[in-house]
């Protein structure tokens, strides 16, 4: 399988051809998907937050090696001209923006503000990054996925949006971040609570049998998170997307309600988020799986940009919130390795 791995790689990269690797939550191996550009039933897909995008590569012939095997990925990386990074005190303003938003008498409840932070790091090795991030982040839906167009984005996800086997469907509920020292208060568990609330009044249409397991804290790194695992059955196995498209934007990376807070940040946020936060996943006879795209960066020639949010809350502190997404750059931007 090595060799076949190898050489697909090395004529997707030669013909200058979109492709994605990824590496499932606790699997050690990886996969590679090309668009073969015909119908197949193996099928992966990448949607933009805003909707206005959706990739979509048809491959029978997927080929998996060992993550430890993974050779080195040599692409010709487009360069960044465009500074996206916010400043400090322009994320301060954004935050009390939203918070006066969440305090007015409009219905939102909770609206998720995000940013750009750039790093002036270059020549980054895709392959070693890749291992590094697979080693660190276990429970994490690791990818990378190239496109000549686009250039090359790589994260690892800890948020699933939607899993769905013989009609039985998982996603989780996220919300908080705390550091490993601190412990988590009643703020944090009522927020996690509403959230989980809002998934399983959404999901109520299309399923059967709601199960709601936790809330956990658990380890995202350099942080913990409290995550509820909700499953249930799902009444017509055609309605999966219509389910998808309820779900998404999730309120871990949109808000509540969903197309007010989805509003709000398209207007206010100052910057086109693309593909952080949309989500992406594959689908097969049997099965399909789907993570929010969230924990990832974009890696440009000459720099790299690190996508990072949070949730604010009508009780949220502005510099808090700018810390929270410093933490957050460190998932990805403390793991970047450069080529020697
Ligand atoms: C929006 C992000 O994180 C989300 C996921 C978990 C916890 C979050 C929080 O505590 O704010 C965020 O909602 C991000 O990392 O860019």
């Amino acid at each position: 399988m090595f060799r076949q791995f190898q050489d697909k790689l090395e004529r997707l990269i030669q013909q200058k051809k979109p492709f994605v690797l990824f590496r499932k939550p606790n699997e050690t191996k990886v996969e590679l998907w090309e668009n073969q550009e015909k119908k197949t039933a193996r099928k992966f897909s990448c949607n933009s937050f805003d909707n206005s995008t959706l990739i979509e590569f048809n491959d029978d012939e997927v080929v998996e090696i060992l993550i430890d095997d993974l050779p080195k990925i040599e692409l010709l990386l487009p360069i960044s001209t465009q500074n996206e990074a916010i400043s400090y005190n322009d994320y301060i303003n954004l935050i009390e923006k939203t918070v006066e938003e969440l305090k007015s008498d409009s219905d939102t409840q909770k609206i998720v503000i995000s940013r750009i932070k750039e790093l002036d790091k270059h020549d980054i090795d895709l392959s070693e990054t890749f291992k590094n991030l697979h080693q660190h982040y276990p429970n994490a839906y690791v990818y990378l996925r190239y496109d000549v167009e686009e250039g090359c984005w790589i994260g690892a996800s800890p948020e699933l949006l939607l899993k769905e086997e013989n009609q039985l469907i998982q996603t989780v509920s996220l919300a908080g971040t705390k550091a490993k020292e601190d412990d988590w208060t009643d703020k944090e568990y009522h927020e996690q609570q509403v959230v989980t609330d809002y998934i399983t009044a959404t999901l109520s249409g299309f399923t059967n049998y709601i199960d709601v397991d936790g809330p956990f804290s658990v380890n995202a790194g350099f942080f913990e998170h409290l995550k509820s695992f909700i499953s249930a059955q799902l009444i017509d196995k055609d309605k999966l997307y219509d389910v998808l498209k309820a779900l998404h934007p999730t309120p871990a990376v949109g808000g509540m309600p969903k197309d007010l807070a989805k509003d709000f940040i398209i207007k206010n946020e100052g910057y086109n988020r693309t593909f952080y936060a949309g989500f992406m996943g594959y689908e097969t006879e049997t099965e399909a799986e789907f993570f929010v795209n969230l924990r990832c960066a974009k890696i440009y020639q000459n720099k790299v940009k690190l996508y990072v949010g949070g949730g604010i809350m009508p009780d949220s502190i502005p510099e808090n919130e700018w810390n929270e997404t410093e933490l957050k750059s460190k998932t990805i931007g403390e793991l970047l390795i450069e080529l020697k």
